[in-house]
């Protein structure tokens, strides 16, 4: 293995858009200060959607003007059409990411149209994205299985995974919404978008409502993958689809990666602040297994 993991922090977006609490911007920002005094250099800060489907992301551009352009720092943000990338640019976006599903059903639920169709609203926005000079990322959604379909066939993960490449996605992360997946499971999917698009292309994004996304993460470090999405304080879920828990914590893939001795640049106590900070915000401790190891008081 090599020696060196990038963390893409997704804890303001991804995280908050399903907590019950919605954040003012100014919190959020001050949120991903905290992650950014803990050496994330990626953080995922919103998106531009419709506030009527998910209104805990309103604000995303006060959020981006807020933090401004920050040397060696991305603030990614998540963009379903051409009126949310137009919006991303105004308000200062470097890099935006489209998100497709591998189910039919999810692509119905979560953006209201079909695979097919979602792909061909994303092609003015990676052709606006090259013309601006932005970096455009991707995600395959419900690669591990659907709340609506139960399994999904590899193969559409795969070709969603090369459409997404083709479309000019630097890196598509490979998603498992719901949690599902298991490491075997896992591994040959990523050998599979490796082969496909090659390793260097290929993020993973789990969530941990089935306690697998450490064994995940594991799994795929095997198979070469040296980008993790993750949320501080495993936070979060995903509106449409329901009984998703959050993301994998940010705190638990440092620890275990400190462990592994691969460097991932984030400093972990700050990191656990950070963690503290937005579950205070939302009124709940973090949930992540090392933040009660290293910071029992809290449960107490
Ligand atoms: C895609 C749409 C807009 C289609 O929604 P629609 O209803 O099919 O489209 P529409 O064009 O008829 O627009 C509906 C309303 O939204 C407005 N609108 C239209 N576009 C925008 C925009 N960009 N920004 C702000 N507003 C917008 C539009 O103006 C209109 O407003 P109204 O006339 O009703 O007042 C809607 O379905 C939507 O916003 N969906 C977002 C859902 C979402 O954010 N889901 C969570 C993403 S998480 C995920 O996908 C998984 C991931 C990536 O995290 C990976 C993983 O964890 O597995």
């Amino acid at each position: 293995m090599t020696d060196r993991v990038r963390i893409v922090e997704v804890g303001p977006r991804d995280g908050l858009q399903n907590e019950a609490a919605h954040l003012s911007p100014e919190t959020r920002i001050a949120f991903i200060e905290r992650l950014l005094a803990a050496g994330l250099e990626t953080i995922e800060a919103g998106s531009f959607v419709s506030p009527k489907w998910v209104p805990q992301m309103a604000g995303t551009d006060a959020v981006l003007r807020g933090l401004g352009a920050r040397p060696g720092r991305n603030f990614p943000v998540l963009v379903p059409n051409e009126r949310g990338f137009d919006a991303a640019l105004a308000a200062g976006a470097g890099e935006v990411a489209v998100f497709a599903a591998a189910s039919e059903a999810f692509s119905q639920r979560n953006i209201n149209c079909s695979i097919a169709e979602s792909i061909e609203r994303f092609r003015p926005v990676a052709d606006k994205a090259r013309a601006a000079g932005i970096r455009l990322r991707g995600y395959v959604s419900c690669a591990l299985g659907c709340p609506y379909e139960g399994e999904v066939d590899p193969a559409r993960v795969v070709a969603v995974t090369v459409a997404l490449r083709e479309l000019g996605c630097y890196e598509i992360a490979v998603s498992d919404t719901i949690g599902v997946g298991t490491p075997d499971r896992a591994a040959s999917l990523v050998e599979r978008a490796a082969d496909a698009i090659g390793i260097e292309h290929v993020a993973v994004h789990f969530h941990d409502t089935y306690g697998q996304s450490l064994a995940n993460i594991y799994a795929s470090l095997q198979k070469g993958v040296r980008v993790v999405d993750a949320a501080a304080g495993g936070l979060g879920g995903c509106p449409y689809a329901a009984g998703a828990s959050g993301n994998v914590a940010t705190e638990d893939v440092v620890y275990m990666l400190n462990g592994m001795g691969i460097e991932t640049g984030v400093d972990l106590e700050k990191l656990l602040d950070a963690a503290e900070f937005v579950a205070a915000a939302i009124g709940r401790n973090p949930v992540s297994r090392v933040h009660r190891a290293l910071r029992p008081a809290a449960y107490a």
